[in-house]
């Protein structure tokens, strides 16, 4: 597989992917429908919301950017509790053209809801995100010991189901305001495990040369796996030797095979800058199929009462 970026060789060849002809400009897609965590961290990564729109998974969200329905694609990444949103690391490690553009982070909260009428003692079902239910799984193994779990797609995608369907023995589990939107009654508030955490979402565009560096960047890289005994050694000592602060380090699956591996590295700073850039060339020359994933600005959490606003 080409990589997708080499220091040092020509800029156009790296970074520029043809601009689709079906570019709607101004599209943004994200995880829907309207009411998920993910449409609230639009404004984070400065998209209005008239120029967003609803898709139906992290993948389909991602097709849209790559086949130029839409520019860009917002997608949860991480959570402070939970780790890794799978779904979403697996779709952009192993597809082409895409690369990272942005990151922000999200406070979230979950609240549990059933239709009008109902009770929490009718319930024999909670739908939620899996992302979600593992948040807030303690909560309901104590509350709601014999309900099953049923996955969504997203957090909104339950509320709408449940208020469309109206089942007096279903409860979705969203952010409160998505609830009460979908005509939901509330009936358990601050059910996750955490009442401090927070979301990463990533705005994913096509292919392109990383904004300049701010002096505040994170980088992301995959790093699949050669198969020598010191491949993940080799891998962290490049870190050690420059001084790159490594900020996450998570292996996947290759999807290659039994035992096959790849590992997801974030780092501080920027492809741009001697440390990463040169981080960046010995790795490739080591393993010419690392793919880099972008160069872009950190999200700070400001948790201070004015901005530690949930949805
Ligand atoms: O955006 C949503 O509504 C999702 O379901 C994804 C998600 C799940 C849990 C925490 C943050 C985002």
């Amino acid at each position: 597989m080409t990589p997708r970026c080499l220091p040092g060789a020509s800029w156009p060849d790296l970074w520029d992917s043809p601009t689709p002809r079906r570019l709607r400009p101004m599209t943004t897609a994200y995880l829907g429908p309207s009411g998920s965590f993910t449409e609230a961290a639009l404004a984070g990564l400065e998209v209005r919301s008239g120029a967003a729109a609803p898709y139906p998974s992290v993948r389909q969200a991602l097709d849209a950017v790559r086949s130029g329905t839409a520019e860009a694609a917002v997608v949860p990444w991480e959570n402070s509790v939970e780790g890794a949103v799978n779904a979403s690391v697996d779709a952009l490690a192993h597809s082409e053209n895409l690369c990272i553009t942005g990151e922000t982070l999200l406070p979230v909260q979950f609240a549990l809801a059933v239709p009008p009428g109902g009770s929490l003692s009718s319930v024999r079902r909670v739908l939620t995100h899996p992302h979600a239910h593992a948040q807030c799984r303690t909560w309901t193994d104590i509350h709601l010991p014999h309900a099953d779990f049923v996955a969504s797609s997203s957090t909104a995608q339950a509320a709408r189901e449940v208020g469309t369907s109206r089942a007096p023995s279903s409860a979705a589990i969203a952010s409160p305001k998505t609830l009460a939107r979908y005509g939901l009654d509330v009936v358990a508030q601050s059910i996750g495990a955490r009442p401090d955490a927070v979301t990463r979402f990533v705005k994913v565009a096509r292919r392109k040369r990383p904004s300049l560096p701010t002096g505040s960047d994170r980088s992301t890289l995959v790093v699949p796996l050669a198969g020598k005994v010191s491949d993940l050694h080799d891998v962290l000592h490049e870190f050690v030797r420059t001084s790159v602060p490594l900020t996450s380090v998570l292996s996947r699956p290759s999807g290659a095979g039994f035992g096959g591996y790849s590992f997801l590295l974030e780092c501080e700073g920027h492809i741009d800058e001697p440390p990463v850039g040169s981080v960046v060339a010995a790795l490739r020359r080591r393993n010419s199929r690392i793919v880099f994933l972008g160069s872009y600005p950190r999200a700070e959490f400001d948790n201070s009462p004015a901005r530690g606003k949930t949805l």
